[in-house]
């Protein structure tokens, strides 16, 4: 499906827009609620990769597809591996089959586990066969995927001995690895986290509790770039939003800040309004090694804003949906952009211009088509495959819509 977005401006608006539960805190409860099914849980993720994480958990088959849910395919191998007696193998779509997953496997095979390739060394599809997990400490490099990190964390405290894993090198993506350990807190397991060390004590069962997935941050994203791109004095409010996120990507509200946006919690909801002009002169500049999910809204924020900006800290975005760095560079130079990237930064030109009715390619990645839907704002554009958005948010165009931005197929 394709949609065609015409040039709108924003209406006032009726009521909150309710954004689904958070994918990453969901796909961890769902793994822990399998650990330990005294867990009930609240407001969970309707998207696609916790629908998939939800149907592998429950599945009886031996085989389960992950499809594009990068969190499913590694929580799950690490839950695989210490599901005694039963093989499986667990395999994703054609990019997931692309995106590199040997330093998790290295590391539960340290730990004891028996995970093998079926197809291209250090890749998916997998051959897991569930074993009783017999050592506790290993060592894994850290600046890769920190997913690679929480899929051990979830599983610790249900070896004898808890686990004990030293991070090798640079941390990428932290707030991930410490949502993992504040859900593990959550449901009563001891964790530390000092240095490169990591430790998780065991804990065999725990007493029935519910825990309530916050509303996804980065889905949030979207409708502060929409309202940085704004040209008139608007606001728009999202639930269910708290103050002490788990998200790391939560971070947004003090990075549109500089884009004159401003954010105020009242009970469960976020109102996001403009209520500063920006410089159209400066640089913004960003480190996002903490944040990688939001590079792509930010980018499309400042090249419509006319706004010149540097991202760093970006590595991980080349081994995601698709190579982001390459897919932003291509779309948003269709548009009239400059932009420059290397391994790991993105830097982009200031620019006065945006080109019309240009159709913009979405590389099976739910972000490309959030994060330029914005620029409706500014100009006619077509979105291609917009249906890849359920990865994530799978009600985002009804959402877009109801903040006044046409759109037809
Ligand atoms: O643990 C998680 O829930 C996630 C970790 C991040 O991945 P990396 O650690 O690979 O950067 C992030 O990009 C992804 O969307 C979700
Ligand atoms: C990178 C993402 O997801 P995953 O790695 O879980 O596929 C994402 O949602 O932006």
């Amino acid at each position: 499906m394709n949609l065609i977005l015409q040039k709108s401006v924003i209406k006032s608006q009726q009521s909150p827009i309710n954004i689904t539960g958070s994918k990453s805190e969901s796909n961890r409860l769902l793994l822990l609620q399998a650990l330990y099914p005294e867990i009930r849980i609240r407001n969970l993720s309707n998207s696609d990769d916790t629908v998939f994480m939800a149907k592998a958990l429950s599945s009886h088959s031996n085989s389960i597809d992950v499809h594009h849910a990068g969190t499913a395919m590694r929580f799950l191998t690490a839950y695989f591996a210490v599901q005694e007696n039963r093989t499986v193998t667990i395999t994703g779509s054609e990019r997931m089959k692309e995106r590199p997953i040997q330093i998790l496997v290295d590391a539960l095979n340290q730990l004891g586990a028996n995970v093998s390739y079926l197809e291209n060394p250090g890749f998916p599809p997998l051959q897991i066969e569930g074993q009783k997990l017999t050592k506790n400490q290993v060592t894994i490099k850290a600046g890769v995927s920190s997913q690679y990190i929480s899929a051990l964390l979830l599983i610790g405290s249900k070896l004898e001995n808890g686990l004990h894993v030293t991070l090798d090198g640079e941390i990428t993506s932290i707030p991930y690895i410490k949502m993992t350990l504040q859900l593990l807190n959550q449901i009563g397991v001891e964790t530390s986290f000092e240095k490169n060390l990591i430790q998780i004590k065991p804990l065999k069962e725990l007493k029935e509790r519910e825990l309530t997935v916050e509303s996804d941050w980065s889905s949030a994203s979207y409708f502060y770039s929409l309202i940085a791109l704004s040209t008139i004095e608007t606001e728009i409010s999202l639930t269910s939003y708290k103050m002490d996120s788990l998200q790391g990507d939560s971070v947004l509200a003090e990075i549109y800040k500089q884009f004159g946006v401003s954010t105020s919690f009242h009970e469960n909801r976020i109102t996001l309004k403009k209520v500063a002009g920006i410089n159209s002169s400066v640089e913004i500049k960003l480190d996002l090694v903490n944040a990688p999910d939001i590079a792509q809204t930010i980018a499309v924020s400042c090249f419509g804003l006319g706004i010149a900006c540097h991202l760093t800290g970006l590595h991980t975005l080349k081994i995601k949906e698709t190579d982001r760095l390459v897919a932003l560079k291509t779309e948003l130079e269709k548009l009239g952009a400059t932009v420059i990237i290397t391994e790991d930064n993105l830097q982009l030109k200031a620019t006065s211009t945006i080109k019309k009715d240009i159709a913009i390619d979405t590389y099976n990645d739910h972000r490309m088509a959030m994060a330029f839907a914005p620029l409706a704002l500014k100009t006619d554009l077509v979105i291609h495959d917009a249906g890849v958005v359920s990865k994530s948010y799978p009600s985002f165009w009804n959402d877009l819509k109801a903040t006044g931005i046409r759109l037809s197929e």
